[in-house]
């Protein structure tokens, strides 16, 4: 085993989480079926797979061009009483010219090799990250996310690991290990023996090894996990850290879990030093007994010394094929385990998919009409019951009702983030679940409460909203909606750098980029679930302004947080505990003091009017 053995395992253990995130059925197949499946879905690996074979046969054939050419120059060259000059020159000569073949056939080989693996890494890669993409909230939000994505970047290493070199050398070793104690047959089957009754109980042992090996990999993984978990949450929950003055607490924590890990990789890597030592002392105590012994039949006349010397180079290609052999194995095991894993998110149905023939909306304002629509997520109870509500185009909906009460599932149901467990939701009379998405995502847009920012300039962050808008048409979309004041007080104006996730802004300045992002695509039917938090009174009052400027003539259906969405509304939909408990004008539903009305009072006495 050489040292880059633990390089390779570290790697590709360290790089997976071994997380079984649930929900996903893994499916039962065997390795073969696995291999078989996993091919079909990357054609590529296959692709010009003989010629690919055919160069590794003739890499792996010219090794053993050396030990029998030196064979030939001791035995028939240097033949007493007069060297065959001529016969050695053109014994070396055509050793060379084999040499030299073998590299290339080995290069070539590998840039073959490369180039199919890598296409067909990628043609998974791109259909799992797709697949990821496509399954519904509900399914991602039932999985651990982390583990969907470990499965798309770390398992595709594991096989691209050994895709690229393992499946190969599994091949090649094979070969050199038949070939080579084939010829060793051949120059003395005696010493033949001996070196394979040398490295039987080798065989025995490093299988072993390797599982201990495993085992302790599995345990630098769970400590690996430990110090990623403490370091995120001291990054996440820096400012609580700080708050609460707790810094030395943390701390401890994570000096405990890098400690842990030490131990753990440490104790692994004595493990993996332990192989490549076993397997030399091995190898020198057979060529030490071959030697004795082929000294001794080479006196008897049984071996010459030319056979003897060659036997000893074959013993060399003999032992790296033992060496890999362990390596190869487990790589081949994580290999097939990550494909599974792959395979696996494949298989899981994507629950809101994008109808055939998918029916594409008119343009102009949306009616929608909700029947008896019923929705519990996996494995919970219901959160909402038989819901049955019309939405006229063209109208002002604010949804209010306490925590809990199931508005945003309305609203994730409404823009068919998840489909309803029973019931039906109808868009212009077309059932949500037949409308394109190309024509579902340009017509229906939700500004959530936190619209994710990307790392880019402000323009870049609204241009989301219609990825062909020009600068003069951002400009004109702020100046509408009254906050281009705002985006030139930033520092580069347009040009602002907003960070990560939009840190550089407030949290009612990035719902304003979610508002110009929502004005630039253009809707027909808008939900806004409004930021819940505290905005300083300039931004409350651009807010305020833009949104008017966003949902006039527009279905807009807002989630209300503030009480002027409320009142400035059409009519106000009530939910409680997964119901429409009440409906109509803010005026009309003050006056029947009902469950609104209460909400209201709690709302004037929070804001002090
Ligand atoms: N992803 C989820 N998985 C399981 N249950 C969920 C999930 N999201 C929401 N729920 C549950 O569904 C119910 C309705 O939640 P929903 O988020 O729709 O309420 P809400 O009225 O929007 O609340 P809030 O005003 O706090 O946002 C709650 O009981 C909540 O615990």
């Amino acid at each position: 085993m050489t040292a880059a053995t633990g390089r390779r395992l570290g790697r590709g253990d360290l790089g997976r989480t071994e997380d079984k995130a649930p929900g996903l059925r893994a499916a039962d197949r065997s390795a073969l079926q696995t291999i078989r499946e996993g091919l079909r879905l990357s054609p590529e690996f296959r692709r010009g797979l003989p010629l690919t074979l055919a160069l590794a046969v003739l890499a792996t054939a010219g090794k053993i061009i050396v030990p029998v050419a030196v064979q030939q120059v001791i035995d028939e060259g240097l033949r007493s009483p007069v060297p065959d000059v001529a016969f050695i020159r053109n014994a070396v000569a055509l050793c060379a010219l084999a040499v030299l073949g073998t590299a290339l056939c080995g290069y070539l080989m590998n840039v073959r090799l490369y180039r199919s693996t890598e296409q067909g890494l990628a043609t998974l890669r791109g259909k799992a990250f797709r697949h990821v993409h496509d399954l519904s909230m509900l399914t991602q939000s039932s999985e651990r996310r982390g583990a969907l994505v470990s499965r798309v970047t770390g398992d595709v290493d594991q096989i691209s690991a050994f895709m690229q070199w393992g499946g190969l050398m599994i091949i090649v070793s094979a070969g050199q290990l038949v070939v080579a104690t084939a010829l060793m047959a051949v120059y003395s089957w005696q010493l033949t023996v001996l070196v394979w009754a040398c490295f039987v109980p080798l065989t025995v042992a490093l299988p072993r090894i390797q599982r201990m090996i495993s085992r302790a990999y599995v345990r630098v993984r769970e400590r690996a996990g430990d110090v990623l978990a403490a370091v995120s949450e001291t990054v996440v929950g820096g400012a609580v850290v700080r708050a609460y003055g707790v810094e030395d607490r943390i701390a401890e924590r994570i000096d405990r879990a890098v400690d842990a890990m030490r131990t753990a990789q440490t104790r692994a890597q004595k493990l993996v030093g332990l192989t490549f030592p076993l397997t030399e002392l091995v190898a020198s105590v057979a060529v030490a007994l071959v030697v004795v012994a082929g000294v001794r039949l080479g006196v008897d006349g049984t071996i010459t010394a030319g056979r003897l010397i060659a036997f000893l180079f074959l013993i060399t290609l003999f032992i790296s094929p033992l060496q890999t052999a362990t390596e190869i194995l487990n790589e081949a095991q994580n290999a097939v385990a990550g494909w599974r894993r792959v395979l696996d998110v494949l298989d899981t149905p994507r629950t809101v998919a994008d109808p055939e023939d998918g029916v594409t909306l008119p343009r102009g304002p949306i009616s929608v009409r909700f029947e008896n629509v019923c929705f519990a997520y996996p494995g919970g109870p219901p959160v909402l019951h038989d819901i049955s509500e019309e939405i006229r185009p063209g109208s002002r909906v604010a949804i209010v009702g306490e925590t809990g009460s199931g508005k945003s599932t309305f609203a994730k149901l409404l823009t068919r983030l998840m489909d309803p467990t029973s019931g039906r939701i109808l868009v212009n009379g077309v059932d949500l679940r037949r409308v394109a998405f190309s024509s579902l995502r340009r017509r229906i847009v939700m500004v959530p409460q936190e619209g994710f920012l990307f790392d880019g300039s402000l323009a870049d962050n609204i241009r989301l909203g219609r990825l062909d808008a020009t600068r003069e048409e951002i400009e004109r979309a702020l100046e509408e909606l009254g906050i281009a004041d705002w985006a030139a007080s930033l520092p580069a104006g347009l040009d602002t750098p907003v960070g990560q996730r939009g840190e550089s802004l407030s949290a009612g300045e990035r719902q304003l980029v979610a508002i110009a992002r929502a004005y630039l695509a253009d809707p027909d039917l808008l939900l806004l679930d409004e930021a819940t938090s505290a905005v300083d009174p300039a931004t409350e009052v651009r807010l305020a302004r833009a949104l008017e400027g966003v949902v006039r003539g527009r279905t807009a259906v807002s989630i209300a947080h503030r009480l002027s969405t409320a009142e400035a509304a059409d009519e106000v939909l009530v939910f409680q505990n997964g119901r429409i408990v009440e409906r109509g004008p803010h005026a009309e539903l003050l006056a029947a003091g009902g469950v609104y009305a209460g909400l209201y009072a709690s709302w004037a006495s929070a804001v002090g009017t």
